[in-house]
C-alpha cells in the first residue's frame, strides 16, 4: 500500500530539462518513466517509516487536521521531518517580481532524510545530504531538490541500515564482531583511516573558481561534485595530496575565482594545517602549520574559520574534539567534543603569504560555528594594519546549542522559549605583540532577538571593512532561530523580516551586477512553514523587504547552507 500525495500548481515544463514534471519515490528503485511522468509522489514503504509515512501527509501544504492530543499540539513543524521524495523538479509559480538581473542558480544543502526503515537519526547534522535549487531565469524560478548520492546514502538504502560514521550516529557492530575482543582495535583503524567515516556532504555546497561545484561536510575523505542543471551527483572529488590521512578539515572553505583556503585539524599533534588550494587542481598546498595553545588533548573544533587580506585567522576554541569521546559508541551531550575552558581560548593569525604565525592571542572562552567576516584595520594612519577585527555568531560560550540541535528537542519544544542566546561576537586582535585580544559584542543582541547564526555577506567584502551582516535571527518565544534579520554593524541596527510560524534557512546575499552599495542586491531563503508548506523568497538587500515568494507544492525541511552559481 502506498500514501500517495498529489503535487499540486506544478504542471509548468522547464523549457530544455524537462518536459513535465518529474518526480521520483525515495529508494523506489522501480520506480519507471511512467510512474515518473506521473504528478503523484509514491511513498515506499520499504525503507521509510510508518512515521514518516505520516509525516508525508503532514508534508502536503494542506492545513494541519484538528489538534487532539498533547503529542499532536506539538506536531513536528515539516522543518525537522524529511523529505519524502528523492528528487523532484518544476517550476514555481512566483507571486512578486524577481529583478530581471537575477539570472544564475541558488543551490543548497543541507540534511533532510532523518530516518532509515524504523531508525530515526538523533541529530540534526545526521541527516542524508538534499540539495535544493532555485533557478532564476527571466523573472521565473524553476527548482528542484534531490538527495545526494553519497556512499553512505547509496549504502543505507541497499542495506536498509546504517553503514558509516555520522555527526552523532556509529553502525552497531556486526553480529561476528559482538564477541571479538579485537574488534575494538579494528573499529579504531577504521575510525583513523577514514574507512568508517561519512561522506554524507551535508553541510556546505561551494562553486570552485574554476566552474566545479562540490558539497562537503567535515569528514574530509571524499567530497561530492554536484551538477546543478539537471539536479545530480557527478562524482567524488578526491584531493591529490596525502592530507586526507587527516579524518576531518573544516566545512567551510573560503573559496574565490583563484583559490580556496581551509584548516585541517591535526588529532594526533594538536593542531591545524593551513591549506590552499589554486582552481582548477586537487591538490591543496600546506601553507603553515600552527601548534595549539591548549595543554588539551585534542585541537579546538573549527566549523569555520576568516580570512583578511593578508592573513588567515585560526580559532582555537574551548570546545575540543575528544579522542575519548570519538570512540564512543553512544554521544556525549557534546558528542564528538568536549568542554575544556581552563585550558584557555585563542585565536592565531598566520601570513597568507609566508605560512608565519604573526599573532597569537588569549581570548575569553568562545563557543562559534560561523565566522562571519575579518579585516584589517590601520588604526594608527601608517599605512599598516595594526590590529585584526573578526566577527562571528558567538553562543555566549555556551555549549547547549549543540545538544539543542537534537531532533528530538526540535521537534518536542516548537513553541518554547528555549534557544540560548547568541551574538555577534567581535574580536579585536592586535598585531603588536600583546598576549591578549578582545571578544566584545557588536550590536546589543537583544535588537536581533538574541540568536544569530546562518550568517552571509555581499561576497565582494571578503576579508575587507564591511557594513551589514545578513543572519537567522529570532522573534521570541522559539526553540529556533524563526526570523530574518539584517544587522548593520556600523550604525548597530537591525531589521528583521518574520512571518508567523516560520523557520527559515540562511539568508543568502547576491549582489546586484555594478551595484556600488555594499547592500545593493537580493536576499535568498527557503522558508519552512508551521501548516507543513514551503516557500522561497526573495528580500530586498537594502530595504529588508519582500520582493518575491515562489511557493512549493510540498513542505521542504530546514537546510543549512547555499551557494550561487551565476549563468554564463
Ligand atoms: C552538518 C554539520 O554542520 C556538521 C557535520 C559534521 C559531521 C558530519 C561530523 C562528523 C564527524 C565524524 C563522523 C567522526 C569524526 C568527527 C566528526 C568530524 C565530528
Ligand atoms: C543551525 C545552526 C545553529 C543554529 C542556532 O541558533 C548551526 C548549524 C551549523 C552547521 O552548519
Ligand atoms: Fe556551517
Amino acid at each position: 500500500m502506498a500514501s500517495l500525495i498529489t503535487a499540486k500548481a506544478i504542471m509548468m515544463s522547464h523549457h530544455h530539462v524537462l518536459s513535465s514534471t518529474r518526480i521520483t519515490t525515495l529508494c523506489s528503485d522501480k520506480a519507471n518513466d511512467n510512474q515518473q511522468r506521473k504528478t503523484k509522489l509514491h511513498i515506499s514503504h520499504r525503507f521509510f517509516s510508518r512515521r514518516t509515512i505520516s509525516a508525508a501527509v503532514i508534508n502536503s501544504a494542506s492545513p494541519v487536521p484538528k489538534k487532539e492530543t498533547v503529542e499532536d499540539e506539538r506536531r513536528c513543524h515539516v522543518a525537522w521531518t524529511s523529505v519524502q521524495q528523492e528528487k523532484w523538479e518544476g517550476e514555481l509559480t512566483v507571486q512578486g517580481k524577481i529583478p530581471t538581473w537575477l539570472n544564475g542558480t541558488y543551490l543548497r544543502n543541507g540534511p533532510g532524510l532523518w530516518n532509515i526503515g524504523d531508525h530515526d537519526f538523533r541529530h540534526l547534522f545526521d541527516g542524508y545530504s538534499t540539495l535544493v535549487k532555485l533557478e532564476f531565469d527571466d523573472g521565473r524560478i524553476f527548482s528542484g531538490h534531490r538527495l545526494l548520492e553519497s556512499d553512505a546514502y547509496q549504502a543505507a538504502k541497499k542495506h536498509k541500515k546504517l553503514c558509516y560514521r555520522e555527526f552523532s550516529e556509529t553502525p552497531k557492530p556486526s553480529r561476528s564482531n559482538f564477541k571479538n575482543p579485537f574488534s575494538g582495535v579494528g573499529e579504531i583503524v577504521k575510525l583513523f583511516s577514514g574507512e568508517s567515516l561519512t561522506d554524507n556532504a551535508n553541510t556546505g555546497v561551494i562553486r570552485l573558481g574554476d566552474g566545479r561545484v562540490m558539497c562537503l561536510t567535515e569528514t574530509q575523505k571524499v567530497s561530492i561534485l554536484v551538477d546543478h542543471d539537471p539536479l545530480e551527483t557527478i562524482g567524488k572529488f578526491k584531493y591529490d595530496d596525502g592530507l586526507c590521512d587527516h579524518m576531518i578539515h573544516s566545512a567551510h572553505p573560503i573559496v574565490t575565482e583563484t583559490e580556496m583556503w581551509t584548516l585541517i585539524p591535526d588529532l594526533v599533534k594538536p593542531g591545524y594545517r593551513v591549506v590552499r588550494m589554486e582552481a582548477g587542481s586537487n591538490k591543496r598546498e600546506v601553507v603553515g602549520r600552527v601548534k595549539c595553545r591548549s595543554g588539551s588533548w585534542g585541537p579546538g573544533w573549527v566549523h569555520s574559520f576568516a580570512v583578511t587580506e593578508n592573513y588567515v585567522l585560526i580559532p582555537e576554541m574551548p570546545l575540543r574534539y575528544s579522542v575519548r569521546n570519538l570512540l564512543r559508541a553512544e554521544p556525549t551531550a557534546l558528542y564528538k567534543f568536549e568542554w575544556c575552558p581552563n585550558d584557555g581560548a585563542f585565536v592565531h593569525v598566520m601570513s597568507k603569504l609566508t605560512g608565519e604565525i604573526v599573532a597569537s592571542v588569549e581570548v575569553p572562552a568562545y563557543v562559534t560555528f560561523h565566522f562571519i567576516n575579518a579585516y584589517e584595520e590601520d588604526e594608527t594612519g601608517d599605512g599598516k594594519a595594526t590590529v585584526i577585527i573578526a566577527d562571528c555568531c558567538e553562543h555566549n560560550a555556551d555549549t547547549r546549542i549543540l545538544d539543542m540541535l537534537r531532533l528530538h528537542t526540535l521537534r518536542s519544544s516548537y513553541g518554547d522559549d528555549v534557544l540560548p542566546d547568541a551574538r555577534i561576537g567581535r574580536f579585536r586582535i592586535p598585531l603588536d605583540g600583546s598576549k591578549y585580544g578582545k571578544l566584545e559584542t557588536a550590536v546589543e543582541a537583544e535588537k536581533h532577538g538574541r540568536a544569530m547564526d546562518m550568517c552571509s555577506i555581499n561576497p565582494l567584502y571578503l576579508g575587507l571593512k564591511y557594513r551589514y551582516v545578513y543572519a537567522c535571527g529570532a522573534k521570541r518565544p522559539c526553540n529556533f532561530p524563526n526570523a530574518l534579520t539584517k544587522v548593520d554593524i556600523v550604525e548597530k541596527k537591525v531589521k528583521i523580516w518574520h512571518e508567523h510560524g516560520i523557520i527559515p534557512s540562511e539568508p543568502f546575499f547576491v549582489p546586484r551586477p555594478g551595484a556600488t552599495h555594499e547592500d545593493d542586491g537580493v536576499v535568498i531563503s527557503i522558508v519552512s512553514e508551521e501548516n507543513g508548506g514551503s516557500y522561497a523568497i526573495l528580500l530586498d538587500g537594502s530595504s529588508f523587504e519582500e520582493i518575491a515568494r515562489a511557493k512549493f507544492p510540498y513542505g521542504l525541511p530546514y537546510g543549512l547552507h547555499g551557494c550561487w552559481i551565476p549563468k554564463h
